[in-house]
């Protein structure tokens, strides 16, 4: 459960005054999720999200994240806008920390992907990148390749708590990850945190993408690498039939893939799998004991890793 804060109801009636949206009805954390706060809360109006930024959501980012949710969901791909409250703002804070009021969307994730389901996601992945083409705000990755090293320096060796000699097989990964690069591809807005969990979808079909706070300017065929690293296996590393080529297919298909991007989805798939190696070694190792969370497993993004490895023309 991503519960880091807790909100007393009083506090939280409080903060639902400021907006025009009924009562407090409940209010239950939300099981799901690592990085931030999440509550379903029912109101004599309806039903949202409330969210309250925690460790890695920079409040000083919220307005690009919030921007670029409005126009996604603008341009038809369903996206989950935060309310305005009374006064006109869309950041509150509560319990001292932001926070936000967000449409609920329906769906539910899919746990093991189907072919046609992760066709469906690629082309809304497709989507998203049409409809950011003219978003014109940019933010850095700081969870890009520049942040890879340090973040495993900030590891340290206490990594190699989680298995025996990962310090070293990330360290000589990265170094090849570094040398091969596609610097000079085409970059965009990015959402890079496309994983199943943040596609809502009612059978195949998609009915909203959610969480980007990871959202920023990166390689745009990066995205398409993190999806394929989050949607292409199962827990225990395997590929699932057909995912993977589906996903690029159906991405492809909406929004066209280059030659030099497809070339390059190898080394990109690689660089997913030690980013999100890296962040959950951290969280594995710095997790606050008091939090309602269940962490999520370092060794999964390995295996992964290592088939990508061992597989560079799986993308051809
Ligand atoms: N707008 C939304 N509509 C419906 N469910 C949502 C919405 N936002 C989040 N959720 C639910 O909350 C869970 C955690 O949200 P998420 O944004 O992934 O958390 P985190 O910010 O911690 O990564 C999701 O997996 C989903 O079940
Ligand atoms: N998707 C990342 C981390 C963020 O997870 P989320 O469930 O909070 O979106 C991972 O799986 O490591």
């Amino acid at each position: 459960m991503a519960v880091y804060t807790a909100v007393p109801a009083e506090a939280l009636g409080a903060f639902l005054k400021r907006y025009d949206q009924g009562e407090l009805v409940s209010a239950k954390g939300i099981a799901e999720g690592v990085e931030n706060s999440n509550y379903l809360v029912e109101t004599t109006r309806g039903r949202f999200i409330l969210t309250l930024y925690e460790k890695r959501v920079s409040a000083a980012d919220l307005p690009f994240f919030l921007a670029l949710v409005d126009q996604v969901d603008a341009a038809g791909v369903p996206a989950p806008r935060a309310l305005l409250d009374s006064a006109g703002n869309a950041i509150g804070t509560l319990e001292g920390r932001p926070a936000c009021l967000i449409q609920f969307l329906p769906g539910v994730s899919p746990s093991r992907p189907t072919a046609a389901q992760a066709a469906a996601a690629g082309e809304a992945l497709g989507r998203l990148h049409a409809a950011v083409a003219d978003f014109t705000p940019t933010r850095p990755n700081d969870l890009g390749i520049a942040g890879w090293r340090p973040l495993l320096e900030r590891c340290g060796r206490g990594i190699d708590t989680i298995a025996p000699g990962l310090f070293d097989r990330i360290d000589a990964a990265l170094a090849r990850v570094e040398r091969a690069w596609p610097h000079a591809l085409p970059v965009a807005t990015i959402h890079a945190d496309l994983f199943p969990d943040n596609v809502l979808m009612l059978g195949d079909a998609v009915t909203g993408l959610i969480d980007f706070y990871f959202a920023c300017t990166d390689i745009r065929a990066y995205d398409v690498a993190v999806m394929h690293s989050a949607w292409a296996f199962d827990t225990e590393g395997h590929p699932i039939d057909g995912v993977g080529p589906a996903l690029v297919s159906g991405y492809a298909a909406r929004f066209g893939l280059l030659a030099e991007e497809r070339a390059a989805l190898p080394v990109l798939a690689e660089g997913a799998c030690i980013r999100f190696m890296l962040t959950r070694a951290w969280d594995w190792l710095n997790t606050p004991a008091d939090a309602l969370v269940t962490r999520k497993d370092p060794l999964a993004y390995l295996r992964r890793l290592e088939w990508y490895q061992a597989n560079g023309d799986a993308f051809r």
